[in-house]
Order: structure tokens, then sequence, then C-alpha cells
């Protein structure tokens, strides 16, 4: 059963791909990690030319390899009985996607700019400036942050109502929401340029403002953090936990596991961000077994070892 759901959202998100238009044409992907590498794929499998951009070579070469694998499944599950239109599927799809080491060359052909790097304003802010000076007038910038804020990170580019949040769901491929969120300076025809894009890769939008979190974290992080006090307080085993949310209330992975899958660091980050800016709100108070975890390293799946242990891959 679950599978079937699963090749249902995959084939759907497929065909709705085909069958939508874009404005856009030309997309840049900033940052090729987790999310970034997401993006490129659905993306290119939606006829997009995407220019897929990172500092490191080496996570380029990784991405490029996990998206060839992902667009395999795909192609398997949508073209089950034309395996040699699924291969054609797969090299038309890689084929759209170039790899570049540089930024601001990558922006100068872009309709959309989408940046997944660190969740740094810092870092985000002296990316998006560079950008803004090289990137042609048309050019919608938009950022995928989990829980910055859009007015904040379009400070520092004169383009602002140009400029938007577009938040991906991990994984994407999988994951069929998109965030479109609203700055306070953007514009009609960047909102609405946003949403049509989002329709054409496959997404279901929703429109935000620029709240911490938007929707889904703002619900999100509270969800996971109770979780972990529960756990901490030994209320119940962490494995309970998770089977009673996923029995109970039928989420596909308990709040323990989803905070090991996101990674723990990650939730630790967006928390203290949380909390510095809202310290009279109880439900982003740091907590000391989240805090401890990130500081032995055990950040999740990646690292091996969160609230359960892994198998290294
Ligand atoms: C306090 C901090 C909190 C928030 C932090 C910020 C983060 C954000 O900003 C926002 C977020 O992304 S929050 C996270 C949202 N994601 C979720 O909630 C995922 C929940 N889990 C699931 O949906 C399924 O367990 C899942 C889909 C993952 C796996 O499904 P299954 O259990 O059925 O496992 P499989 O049978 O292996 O997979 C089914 C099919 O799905 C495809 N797939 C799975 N993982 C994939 C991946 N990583 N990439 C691409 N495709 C993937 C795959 O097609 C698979 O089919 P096959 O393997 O071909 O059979
Ligand atoms: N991990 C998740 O579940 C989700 C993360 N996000 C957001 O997406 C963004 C990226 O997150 P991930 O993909 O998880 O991170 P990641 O760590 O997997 O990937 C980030 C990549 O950006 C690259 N990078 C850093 N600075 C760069 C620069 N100046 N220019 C080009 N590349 C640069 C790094 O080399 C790294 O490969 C963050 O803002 C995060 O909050 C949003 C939704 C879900």
């Amino acid at each position: 059963m679950k599978k079937m759901v699963q090749f249902g959202v995959i084939a759907r998100n497929f065909s709705n791909s085909s069958a939508m238009q874009s404005a856009i044409k030309n997309i840049t992907v900033i940052g090729g990690g987790l999310m970034g590498s997401g993006i490129a794929q659905v993306s290119a499998q939606a006829g997009q030319n995407v220019t897929l951009v990172d500092l490191s070579p080496e996570v380029l070469a990784k991405s490029q390899k996990s998206i060839g694998a992902n667009l395999g499944r795909v192609a398997k599950k949508v073209y089950k009985d034309k395996p040699q239109d699924g291969e054609k599927f797969v090299a038309e799809s890689m084929a759209r996607i170039k790899t570049s080491t540089d930024p601001a060359a990558a922006a100068k052909s872009a309709d959309l700019v989408v940046e997944a790097i660190v969740e740094n304003m810092g870092v985000k802010h002296k990316l998006f400036k560079q950008l803004d000076a090289v990137a042609p007038e048309h050019t919608i910038f938009a950022s995928n942050t989990s829980s910055l804020s859009i007015n904040e990170i379009c400070s520092v580019v004169k383009r602002k109502d140009r400029f938007g949040g577009l938040h991906f769901f991990n994984p994407v491929p999988v994951m069929r929401l998109l965030e479109v969120v609203r700055g306070a300076e953007t514009s009609d025809a960047t909102y609405k340029t946003m949403m049509e894009w989002g329709k054409a890769v496959g997404k279901t939008c929703i429109t935000c403002k620029d709240t911490p979190g938007f929707v889904v974290n703002r619900l999100l992080v509270p969800y996971i953090c109770e979780a972990i006090r529960l756990y901490e307080r030994g209320d119940a085993s962490a494995r309970d936990i998770d089977t009673a949310m996923k029995l109970g209330a039928g989420y596909p992975m308990g709040p323990l596991e989803l905070a090991d899958y996101v990674g723990l660091d990650t939730n630790k980050f967006i928390l203290d961000g949380w909390h510095n800016k809202y310290p009279d709100q109880p439900l982003f108070k740091p907590i000391p077994l989240l805090n401890k975890l990130v500081s032995e390293g055990k950040l999740g799946v990646k690292a091996g070892e969160g609230f359960y242990k892994y198998e290294k891959k």
C-alpha cells in the first residue's frame, strides 16, 4: 500500500510537470547538497535547463550520481512497460543539468536562482549581494531557507520586488509541497511566476507570509521539540513516542525518527535562532538533551547516531 501511494505521488508529479508551462526556462540552483540536488532533479525532469552550483566539485559529483539514481527510480515507475523510453527520460533529464563552481557566472544566464546553501544569514547575504551585481534585470531570486526571514535575507539586494521564498521539503523528489513565501516587497508578478514555476516542477504550492518557519516548520519544529522534551523527561521511550505518532496520528515517521532524518544540528540551529529572536516564547526554549547529543556529535542519520543508531552509508 505504502509503495502504491509513493508511486502515485511520483507519477502524478511527473505528469503534472509535463503538462504545465512556466515563464522560467533556465534555472540556477546554488548549493548542491541534500536540498539543492533534489531541486535540480525535479526541475530537470520537468524540462528546465539547470545549472547546479556548489563550491565543492566533490559535492557536485556526488549530487550528479544521486540525481541519476533517483531519476532511474522515477523512470522505472513512470515507464514501467517502456524501459527504452525510461532510459531516454533519464538521459535527457541528466543532459539538462550542467554543473559549476562559480555562482556569479551561473547566475548570468538564469531566469530564476534558487539558493539552497548553508543556513547562515551572513553567508546567504554575501552570496546574494554578489549575484545581484551580475544577474540579468529580469532574474528572480529565491531562498530555500528553513527558518530565516526572507525579508532579512533580501535586505542586501536591490531587486527586492524580484525576491521570495521557495521552500521545498526533504526528500524533494517525493514530498509534494512547495511553500511560496511572499516578502514585504515581493511583487505580484514575481509571486505569480513563482507559483507557476512550482506547479511546473510538479509541486502543490501554498502561499505563506514571511513569519518564522512559514507554515510547516512553525508547526513541525515545536512538535518535534515537544517530543524531545517528553523523551527527556522519561515519560515514554523513544520507540514508543515514534510508534504512537505513526500508528495514532498516521505520520510516516515518528518525531524522533524525523529529527534524526533532518539532522539534530539543524534542529538545534533552528531552535537557537528562534530562541534568540523570541526569548519569551516557551516553545522555542533550548533543550538540554538536544544540546548534549549535538555536542557529542550524535547528529542523527548522517552521523550514524542520534536518538537511534544507524549504519553509516
Ligand atoms: C526541528 C526541525 C524540523 C525541521 C527542519 C527543517 C527541514 C525543513 O525545512 C522542511 C522539511 O523538509 S521537514 C521534513 C519533511 N519530510 C518528512 O516529513 C518525511 C517523512 N517521511 C516520509 O515521508 C517517508 O518516510 C519517506 C518518503 C522519507 C520514505 O518513505 P518510505 O518509508 O515509504 O520508504 P521507501 O519505501 O524507502 O521509499 C518510498 C519511495 O520514496 C522514494 N524515496 C524515498 N526516499 C527518497 C529519497 N531520499 N530521494 C528520492 N526518493 C526517495 C523512492 O522513490 C521510494 O521508492 P523505491 O525506493 O523506488 O521503492
Ligand atoms: N535539510 C533539510 O531537510 C532542509 C533544508 N532546507 C534548507 O535548504 C538549505 C540547504 O540545506 P541542505 O541541502 O540540507 O544543506 P547541505 O549542507 O546538504 O548543502 C549545502 C551545500 O551548499 C554548499 N555551499 C555553501 N556555501 C556555498 C556558496 N557560497 N556557494 C555555493 N555553494 C555553497 C555546500 O558546499 C553544501 O554542499 C538550508 O537553507 C536549509 O535550511 C530546507 C528544507 C529542508
